[in-house]
């Protein structure tokens, strides 16, 4: 079979840090050929722009990108005319049409403790953040005149159903769709058509909405009751970075940015560049390479390195691996050498 070609764009902060261990990793799980590219600001400060129409078309080529993570205050500005790192990743994840963000909160039993909530909360908790990814706020028009500033936020039926098709099909018995549809006309479209695909093609499965800000006091208070929970761009974004205090550590959670079959997914941590700990080689790569493994699992249909590189990272923390996020002393090598040690 021809090598399998994924793009790496390690980004900024941490970013290079973190994309030196997934290549460690990958490159004991298999043969695999690289193409590494600037994006954001790294790519702001050699060609003047976060994503070069050529880092765009070899994405576009790969069977797969990895991407770290992006920003940080060196590219932060107040200039609507500059050039900022994350319009960068928000044009790759457009132009590659993945508009479903797969977010999987599954707190591993070694780190039960590592969690500020209490054991028994989190204990048992098993869910997945389904987040739609290229349209809404995110997206819409924005800008200023004079003394005001503007985002908009729009939504059509057919992103919504397409969105709400993904959550489902993932669901093992219930979606709970995220709204605020006692405020906002976007949200009562997306609870009306949610709802409509729920009825018309799942019926088997329990359907429920839920207003974002309930929705944010019932991930720590009660989060075992949520299997699949269905949100638009923004609120998917914020509730994501929440749960991941579920698994113990922002550091701790992977996601897949999928489109249409055939196409390149986007596999890339939750977290951002963390740039209050970047250059000391501190970070966590756990997020990075749980990435990997859904990169292995649903982007290169690689099922049995996926396992493998899963069941190393188990083993690595069952043996006590730390990190300083999780109250632990190792380092980004230390953690990348404890899991190369399983595999
Ligand atoms: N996908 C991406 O590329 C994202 C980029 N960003 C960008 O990242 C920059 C920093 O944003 P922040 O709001 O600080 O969010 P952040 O996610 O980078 O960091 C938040 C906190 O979590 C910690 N953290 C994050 N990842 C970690 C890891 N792997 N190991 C240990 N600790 C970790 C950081 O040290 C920090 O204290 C901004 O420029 C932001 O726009 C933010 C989120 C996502
Ligand atoms: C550019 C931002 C939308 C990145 C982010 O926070 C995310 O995707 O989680
Ligand atoms: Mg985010």
């Amino acid at each position: 079979m021809a090598k399998r070609r994924i793009v790496l764009l390690p980004g900024d902060g941490i970013g290079p840090e973190i994309m030196a261990s997934a290549r460690a990793v990958l490159e004991r799980l298999g043969e695999f050929e690289f193409e590494e590219h600037l994006v954001g600001g790294a790519s702001i400060d050699r060609y003047g722009t976060p994503l070069t129409d050529q880092t765009l078309a070899a994405c576009k080529r790969a069977d797969a990108v990895l991407l770290a993570a992006v920003g940080g205050p060196k590219w932060d500005t107040t200039d609507p005319q500059a050039p900022r790192p994350e319009q960068g990743l928000l044009r790759l994840r457009r132009e590659l049409g993945l508009f479903a963000n797969l977010r999987p909160v599954r707190p591993l039993p070694a780190l039960l403790d590592a969690s500020p909530l209490k054991r028994e909360v989190v204990e048992g908790c098993d869910l997945l953040v389904v987040r739609e990814l290229t349209g809404g706020i995110y997206f819409g028009e924005r800008g200023r005149e004079g003394e005001r500033a503007y985002d908009t936020c729009v939504y059509t039926v057919g992103e919504i159903e397409r969105i709400a098709r993904v959550a489902f099909r993932s669901a093992r018995r219930r979606v709970t769709s995220i709204d605020k549809a006692n405020v906002l006309e976007t949200s009562r479209l997306w609870r009306e058509v949610v709802e409509r695909v729920g009825r018309q093609e799942f019926p088997h499965l329990e359907l429920e909405h839920m207003l974002v800000d309930n929705a944010a006091m019932q991930l720590v208070a009660n989060p075992r009751q949520f299997d699949v929970i269905l949100a638009e761009n923004m609120f998917g974004d914020i509730l994501s970075d929440e749960a991941a205090m579920l698994t113990g550590s922002l550091g701790m959670l992977p996601s897949a940015s999928l489109g249409e079959p055939g196409k390149p997914g986007l596999f890339e941590p939750v977290h951002g560049s963390a740039p209050d700990i970047a250059g000391q080689g501190i970070a966590n790569p756990l997020a990075m390479l749980g990435s990997v493994v859904l990169m292995l699992r649903h982007g290169l249909a690689m099922a049995d390195q996926a396992a493998r590189l899963q069941s190393a990272i188990e083993r690595a923390l069952e043996e006590g691996l730390r990190t300083r996020d999780l109250g632990g002393s190792a380092t980004t090598e230390e953690a990348t050498r404890a899991v190369l040690a399983h595999l």
